[in-house]
Parts: C-alpha cells; structure tokens; sequence
C-alpha cells in the first residue's frame, strides 16, 4: 500500500511549546509521573490520546454555526439521525455526551445482575460500566491479541471457541449480550474480520443472544478489511462498514475518535423497545433525548464528521502515519505490538524494559522518560490501566504497553520523526531506567488520577535528580 500525503491543506494553525529538560524535570515531578496530570502546555508533541483531540474540517466548522440550541426537537439532531441511518444504517439513534455515556446506558438496560458479557478484551470504561450494572466481564478475544509478535491480520476477532464454551458453561440466558469492539484500542488499535463478525452473529443467532458493538473506530477496522480480507479490496470503506454494521443489533459510539468530534457520542440500534429504554434513562443522566448531554452544534458537527472519517483517502493517510511511525521504530529495533493498529503504535514496554518486574510499573516509567526526553505525551496502557481485580488484587495484564496515539489530521510525519528519534534515544539507553510505585492510588480508573514516584536510581541522570527510592514527598504535597 503506497503512502499518500496529507489529502487536505492546512488552513489554521495552532502554536504549540518547546520546553527544555529542566521544564520537563519539574513538569513530570508536579505530576506525579502520570502524563494525564501533565498541563497540555507542558506539552510538545502530544500523542497522549486520539479521542476529541481531532482537527475539524472547514465543512464542520460550518455546520457548527448552523447548529439549532433548541431545547427539544432541534434539527442537529435530525441530521445527525439521517447521517447514522445513511452511514451506519440504523434507524434509531441516542445521543449521549461522550462514549461512556452510552456505555452507561446500554449496560444499566441490557444487563441484569449476575450475567456475564463476552467481548474481544476489556476496555476500561465499558468493563466498569458492565460491572457497576453487576454484569461479569469475560475477554473472548483470540490468543494472538496477547502476543504483539503475533502477525495475525485481524488479532481483534473474538475466539468462536471461547464464545462458544462460555455460552456452554454459564447459559445463554445468562449472557446480557456479546459485545465486539471494531477496532481492538487495547491489543494496539487492531482490526475484527468480516467473516470473524459473521461467525459471532451465527453463533448469537443460534442462542437467541443481542450482539452490540462498541464502534468507535469502526471506520479503521473497515479500512483493514478492504486491505487485508480476501473479496474487499475493490468495495469502499463505507460500504464495509456499513456491512459491518449489518451484523450487529446496536452500537455504542464515542464520536470523538471516527467522528471526528471534539465531543460526543450515541446509541444506535434497530429496536424499538431498546430506544425508549435509552429515552428513559438519557433525560436522567445526560439530557433529552434529542441532545443527549451535548450542544445542537456538537449534534452537526458529529453528523458532518461521522461521514468524512469513511473517506479512503482520509483512511489510508491516517492509518498509513501510523504504520509510519511504527516502522521508523521498528527499524531501529524498538520493540512495538506488531502490525500497526488504527490509532497508534504501541510500545511493548515489557520487552523495552525487561529488566523490570511487571509490579515496578515499565509502562508507567517508560511514558515518564519519553516525556523527559523530548516533551512527547503517551498513555500507559499495562498493569496501571488493568486496575484491581473485586479481591483487591493487582490486575496483572498480559500486555504491557505504552501507546503512541496519533490525533486524526492534526500532526505531519515531521512530528512522527521527532517522536520515533526520541523513542530510539529513549531505548538506546534503556538500562538505566528504573521503575514506578505508586504514591497515590485512586480507586477507580485509577491510570488517570493515581501518582507515582521512582522506586529506583539510574546511574547517569534520565531520572536522577528527582525523587531517589521512595515516597515523592513534593507530589504528595501537591496532592494536599
Ligand atoms: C474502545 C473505546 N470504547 C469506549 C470508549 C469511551 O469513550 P469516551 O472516551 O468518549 O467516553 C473509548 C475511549 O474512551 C474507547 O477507546
Ligand atoms: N477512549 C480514549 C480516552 C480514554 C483513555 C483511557 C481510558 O482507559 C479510557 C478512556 C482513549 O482510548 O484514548
């Protein structure tokens, strides 16, 4: 697949800040080595997430103006249901302020205390709304999703086997619904098949169970089927998307990733009853049904976005920045999950810190340092993110990983160069980096408020200087 360059001209720009190291020493230490507690404009290059981070088109610009504030009955919301029906094809939409809204939704009406829901690995937000609705959630994912040098093209797609054993062992009444995520953000932005989705339907077909699916990157994984899946390649992104979506009864959607919003988020589903179920809980913890917990404006400028992100020329630059920088750091024998996802490339930090246990936290650490080098942002995404299990126990997650996340139409491959050359600097001198402990731990979701400190000197200064062995007692008092 050939690289394009960007397939639009950059017509605003946004300054952005270079710090020096000292800056950074002390930005990092007041954050207590958590990159989301660091200020944005500590920030060089910030790679941290691609959800609402997106550069809006001139046509969404425009459709914000023309958004209707009405308190019910607004036209935004009109044209956002004619965009989901035509693009997605679900006559029924739900909008909610962001993903986790309709997360909350979907799960308090389709989960009953004591059922399970299988889905393709655990995402933070779904799983804890499954859980506070007294669901169980069950990874069903195929192994190769736990392996990053696994080749597998499609390492998102659900192990029928798995779905199959589980249904065996707990009921089919038992299960709320399958819910498959297209694509994987956990196992590195990676892609579900289209023979995968229609093997899961047969299979819930067969036991009378709802399949849903958590579509926020929806327009990604099409792209790969139309690369990767035999009897694709010359069909658009949109329309496999809109076949996959044929598969599923519903979908919980963050518009702020494929739909290029800042903010926002549905429900869409083809039932009925399902809809006035989300009617009645939306006016109770987001906003009337025709808004959702969002302005008219967002409405628009989702309905306008949601259509673009099905572009193949939009779709093969980005995910080709991808496969980009993935390569420039592969090349340099960066260890990263491999293929390349959707959104970002993701460093296997256990294998780039393979000096250090799991329980000193190599993701946590190794985000910290990439920022110290050069002011590039990611997330952890390893035992920190994994959380606690309902004994209080570490999590302790297969992978181990930090993501470099590429917001769509927002940076060059000048800024990639700038992140694959401090990752390298970053690994050359990977020995001398020590791990984390917490010194804050905050009980829910806890990898976007807990803080840290170095349980260990290094010998030549990558984090020397700041906090040796033990407590960081200036991030503590920051805290206080
Ligand atoms: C796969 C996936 N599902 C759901 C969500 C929740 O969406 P939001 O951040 O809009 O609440 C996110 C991002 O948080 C996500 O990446
Ligand atoms: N969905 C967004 C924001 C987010 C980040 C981490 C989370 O665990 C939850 C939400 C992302 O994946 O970047």
């Amino acid at each position: 697949m050939a690289a394009i360059a960007e397939p639009y001209r950059i017509k605003m720009v946004e300054p952005i800040t270079l710090t020096t190291r000292a800056q950074r020493e002390e930005a990092i230490r007041a954050a207590g080595y958590n990159t989301f507690l660091l200020r944005s404009d500590d920030v060089y290059i910030d790679l941290l997430t691609d959800s609402g981070t997106s550069a809006m088109s001139d046509r969404q610009w425009s459709a914000l103006m023309l958004g209707d504030e009405a308190y019910a009955g607004a036209r935004s919301f009109d044209h956002l249901v004619a965009a989901v029906r035509d693009n997605y094809g679900f006559p029924y939409v739900c909008p909610t302020h962001q993903g986790r809204g309709a997360e909350h939704l979907i799960s308090k009406i389709l989960i009953r205390p004591g059922q399970h829901v299988p889905g393709n690995m655990y995402f933070t937000t779904t799983r804890l709304h499954q859980e506070l609705a007294g669901g169980t959630f069950h990874d069903v994912i195929i192994d190769e999703a736990h392996d990053p040098g696994s080749l597998h093209p499609f390492k998102g797609n659900i192990d029928i086997g798995k779905l199959e054993a589980l249904v065996a062992k707990v009921g089919a009444e038992n299960i709320a619904y399958v819910n498959v995520a297209v694509t994987v953000n956990m196992a590195g932005g990676q892609p579900v098949s289209m023979e995968n989705l229609r093997a899961v339907r047969e299979v819930c077909d067969r036991h009378g169970i709802i399949l849903w699916s958590d579509a926020t990157r929806l327009a990604e994984n099409a792209w790969f089927i139309k690369h990767r899946e035999p009897g694709y390649a010359d069909r658009s992104s949109a329309s496999i998307a809109r076949e996959m979506l044929s598969h599923v009864d519903g979908l919980t959607m963050s518009g702020k990733k494929d739909c290029l919003v800042n903010i926002g988020g549905f429900l869409a589903m083809r039932d009925e009853r399902i809809l006035l179920k989300a009617r009645e809980l939306v006016v109770v913890y987001e906003g009337m049904p025709t808004y959702g917990g969002l302005a008219g404006r967002d409405l628009d400028a989702m309905a306008v976005g949601l259509h673009e992100a099905l572009d193949d020329d939009y779709l093969t630059h980005r995910i080709g920045q991808v496969a980009y920088l993935g390569e420039r750091l592969s090349a340099a024998g960066v260890p990263i999950v491999r293929p390349t996802g959707g959104h970002a490339v993701f460093l296997d930090a256990a294998a780039f810190l393979d000096h250090l246990s799991q329980d000193e936290l190599p993701a946590q650490s190794l985000a910290a340092e990439i920022y110290l080098d050069s002011g590039v942002r990611a997330m952890e995404r390893g035992i920190v993110s994994a959380g606690r299990d309902d004994q209080g126990r570490n999590r302790h997650p297969k992978l181990e990983l930090v993501r470099l996340t590429i917001p769509r139409r927002v940076y060059t491959n000048s800024h990639m160069d700038v992140v694959a050359d401090s990752v390298i600097r970053v690994h050359e001198r990977r020995r001398d980096i020590g791990g984390l402990e917490f010194v804050y731990e905050s009980p829910t979701l806890r990898f976007f408020t807990s803080r840290f400190a170095p349980i260990a000197p290094d010998v030549d200064g990558s984090m020397a200087g700041l906090e040796r062995g033990g407590r960081d007692t200036a991030a503590l008092a920051a805290l206080a």
